[in-house]
């Protein structure tokens, strides 16, 4: 069978090989929505009002959304768009790009990378690639349709500039000195896109697995069509789209730093039984040099968390018998 799922056509029922069992599957069709999603705007007229509101998010609800972020609505549209095509392309083109290699700067998967030896397939395809410094990853980019470096890399550097903002209002909420998160913390710089196609029984599947966020900091844009949820009291709920709003999720890396003040939500994606969902996510992530560990100030007698290197808990992560990030990160609590 065709590997990537946006190749398929005239697909009637799942394949046995995407079939959860009961207990991991969604079930059913509809969910609680999730109405009180801290929304901040971040051109409001008191800095230190929407700092405030940014750590209260990340401490109380581990996840927020920001609205006047400075993103232009058109470049977000026509990015979105421009993936939307992408997935149609012919399937020869999008196979040239395929890999599960993480070292290959552009890249396209689907399921998850280990779909060679994994017994269950997610309902997904995903295009991932390196974004900074622009100049030396473009080239590696795919150069259909025909304005994508174009707009893309317009995409990753406004977006790029966003999420710097958004760590800059961190470091000062949490009393960090101003640039704590540049350089090596945030030297890796990835756009990955989601997308899944229409799925005839989606009470069967699952679009991505339950996971937290290993990196930094992500961005993610939803198309319109609703498929992420948040675990929140162990409940999954709907995290609907809301046009032009952009979702930030702290990563693993940032609950660290924090000296665990910040929460990492767990989530994952349902299926939709008519529409193809898109969604573009910008994660920062730590050089595999740099030693993350909680900020000095941040700590009051000993850390949560001894130092690590972001190799060294992508190690215990996939150790784990649950490929579970937030286990792995046990691995390196003081007192587990
Ligand atoms: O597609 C989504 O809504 C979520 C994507 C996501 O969680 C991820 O890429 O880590
Ligand atoms: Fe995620």
């Amino acid at each position: 069978m065709e590997v990537l799922i946006s190749n398929w056509s005239n697909v009637e029922s799942v394949p046995n090989t995407y079939i959860f069992p009961p207990e991991s599957r969604p079930g059913k069709l509809e969910f609680p929505v999730c109405n009180d999603i801290p929304l901040i705007d971040l051109a409001h007229n008191h800095p230190d009002d929407t700092i405030q509101q940014v750590i209260s998010a990340c401490q109380e609800y581990g996840f927020f959304q920001v609205i006047n972020h400075g993103v232009c609505e058109n470049l977000m549209d026509d990015t979105m768009n421009m993936y939307k095509e992408f997935f149609k392309l012919p399937g020869e083109y999008k196979t040239e790009f395929y890999s599960n290699d993480i070292n290959k700067s552009c890249r396209i998967y689907s399921s998850t990378l280990s779909y060679d030896t994994e017994e269950l397939h997610y309902w997904r395809d995903n295009l991932t690639h390196r974004c900074h410094p622009l100049e030396e990853y473009i080239q590696s980019w795919p150069d259909k349709p025909t304005k994508y470096r174009e707009v893309v890399g317009e995409y990753s550097i406004e977006t790029r500039k966003l999420l710097y903002k958004i760590l800059e209002m961190i470091c000062k909420g949490l009393g960090l000195e101003s640039g704590y998160f540049e350089g090596e913390m945030s030297k890796t710089h990835l756009l990955s896109v989601n997308h899944h196609i229409p799925c005839p029984n989606p009470r069967l599947t699952l679009g991505m697995p339950v996971h937290s966020d290993p990196n930094l900091i992500t961005l993610l844009q939803q198309c319109d069509v609703p498929g992420l949820q948040i675990l929140k009291d162990g409940q999954w709920i709907g995290v609907h789209p809301v046009p032009h709003t952009l979702i930030v999720i702290p990563g693993l890396q940032l609950k660290v730093i924090s000296n665990d003040r910040f929460i990492t939500p767990v989530h994952r994606v349902v299926t939709h039984p008519k529409e193809a969902r898109t969604t573009i996510g910008v994660f920062l992530g730590p050089s595999p040099q740099s030693l993350i560990k909680p900020a000095t100030v941040l700590v009051c007698s000993e850390p949560v968390f001894r130092a690590f290197t972001y190799p060294e808990f992508f190690k215990a992560f996939s150790a784990g018998a649950k490929c579970d990030a937030q286990l792995a990160l046990n691995h390196f609590r003081n007192k587990p």
